[in-house]
């Protein structure tokens, strides 16, 4: 079975094109990593899959079903760490996974969640509190609960010092190997690389790679990354660079160049910036990081261009939004549902983030 279908998928917000005709699948069991820099619209999808956006085209499907009929059921079997958790002040740890314990039905024991987390100790304590890194693992309790089907985690290792981004991905691992399908979304390649079957980077709204991070590499087979001290250079030699074969991607790091490249292009790219009148002062070549794959696949244009993708990005407005204030539970609603999710009736329109 599918976990996951968007089909055809587009969510326009005004003059913002946010997702672009996606076209994505996750199978039953896969840990998907989402990538894509800020803006690609990796919350946007996140919060269709939960219906707490409807798209503009495009249907929609979670653990088979549609979701803007079968949210209730889908929502029972999902757990979700949404983006930008918010805690109750003067609520206990604790309490904050009882809560999610009960909107679930479920018969979880609250201490046992919080010590996976490593929250163990810090149960009785108010949320109010907990540091970053603690609110997110306390978010990651209140997903576990119940041994969802499918996990969606909107950037689950944000705030996360390095023991606890490994102690998430270990968490996600042993989801999995559980046969839970796990969804989520970053905008930094290390952090699913060792524990992603597949990885789609987004790309203003467009999926632009999807595969294995080992095929992804592959696919930039061959390619090093060439940095040059060239601190003359402007837009007119940084585009002869780009429209070199064999160069896939040009950023600027200060006065520095870095280029993606072809290893048999690098004589190609410095002729090309001292045809250009550019003085290159020194360069060399690194070895392709995670880092340098990622920024391949989402910033190769970056530099000099205009708004290449015909998008105009401004800041989330107002329009149309509604407040849906869905991360934290309300203890003092007993009609309040999942932590997780709106009730169907109250299933947003528009999300203000
Ligand atoms: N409610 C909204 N109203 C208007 N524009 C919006 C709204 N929500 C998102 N957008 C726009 O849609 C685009 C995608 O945003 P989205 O939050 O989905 O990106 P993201 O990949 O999750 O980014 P980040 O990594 O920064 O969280 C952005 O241009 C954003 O400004």
């Amino acid at each position: 079975m599918t976990a996951i279908e968007l089909r055809g998928v587009t969510k326009e917000f005004a003059d913002v094109t946010a997702v672009r005709d996606l076209d994505l699948t996750v199978e039953d069991g896969e840990v998907y990593g989402f990538l894509g820099p800020n803006g690609a619209g990796k919350s946007t999808t996140i919060d269709m899959l939960l219906d707490l956006v409807r798209p503009t085209a495009g249907t929609v499907r979670v653990l088979g079903a549609d979701v803007a009929t079968d949210g209730v059921e889908i929502r029972r079997r999902t757990g979700v760490l949404p983006d930008g958790f918010s805690v109750y002040d003067r609520l206990s740890g604790r309490r904050h996974v009882e809560f999610a314990v009960e909107s679930k039905d479920a018969d979880d024991d609250p201490d046992a969640l919080l010590d996976r987390v490593g929250l163990d100790g810090d149960g009785d304590r108010p949320a109010g509190e907990y540091s970053k890194g603690m609110r997110q693992r306390l978010a990651l309790a209140m997903a576990l609960v119940d041994d969802p089907d499918l996990l969606i985690l909107d950037e689950p290792s944000s705030g996360l010092d390095p023991a606890g981004a490994k102690e998430m991905r270990e968490i996600v691992r042993a989801e999995a190997d559980r046969g839970a399908t796990v969804f989520f979304s970053s905008h930094i390649l290390e952090q699913v690389d060792a524990v992603c079957d597949r990885v789609g980077i987004l790309r203003d709204g467009e999926l632009v790679a999807e595969d294995s991070v080992e095929g992804l590499r592959e696919a930039v087979g061959g390619e090093e990354t060439l940095e040059v001290a060239a601190a003359g250079a402007d837009d007119a030699a940084v585009d002869a660079v780009r429209a070199l074969a064999g160069v896939s991607g040009v950023t600027r790091d200060g006065d520095v160049l870095v280029v993606n490249c072809a290893s048999d292009a690098k004589t190609d790219v410095i002729a090309a910036l001292e045809d250009a009148g550019v003085t290159v002062a020194d360069f060399h070549t690194r070895e392709a990081s995670l880092e340098d794959l990622f920024l391949t696949y989402t910033e190769g244009d970056a530099v000099g261009s205009e708004s290449d993708s015909g998008r105009s990005v401004s800041g989330p407005t107002d329009q149309d939004s509604v407040d849906s204030d869905a991360a934290a539970p309300d203890p003092d609603d007993s009609d309040s549902g999942d932590h997780d999710a709106p009730d169907d009736d109250a299933a947003a329109e528009e999300v203000d983030r």
